[in-house]
């Protein structure tokens, strides 16, 4: 019983994991196409070469530059994918690199990969 009073009407911070899924998800609320990524990823690269083949607009959050690592735990409970990159476009989880090179190739819901990058603000 104390522990539901506790829960209701507790006025302590939200916890570790809370406090970075709510980053996340205020990354991918501000920014039109967002790759959660690590500076050394070979499969990050190329996801953002090919996006700067676009000429594309995007948020590289690059993970193993970050000191917070519940980030990449964040990212696996929000999306069940825990390797990188991690590609969101206008708010829509991608995928990783391979799937992002699926949309590349062959669009996503009716749209090619231009008009998904234009309607993220991307492009
Ligand atoms: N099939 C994945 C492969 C991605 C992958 O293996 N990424 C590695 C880094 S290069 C990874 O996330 N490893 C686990 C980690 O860094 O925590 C894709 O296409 O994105």
């Amino acid at each position: 019983m104390s522990f539901i009073f506790r829960r209701l009407f507790s006025t302590t911070s939200p916890t570790m994991s809370e406090a970075a899924q709510e980053k996340v998800k205020q990354l991918i609320a501000d920014n039109g196409v967002v790759v959660f990524s690590k500076t050394y990823c070979p499969y990050c690269q190329n996801t953002k070469r090919l996006l700067d083949g676009y000429g594309a607009k995007y948020a590289a959050y690059e993970l193993d530059k970050e000191s917070n690592s519940d980030l990449q735990d964040a990212l696996f409970e929000i999306t069940g994918q825990r390797t990188v990159p991690n590609i969101y476009i206008n708010k829509q989880h991608i995928g990783g690199d391979s799937d992002f090179q699926a949309v590349v190739k062959n669009g996503k819901d009716g749209k090619n990969i231009e008009e998904l990058l234009q309607a993220a603000g991307a492009i």
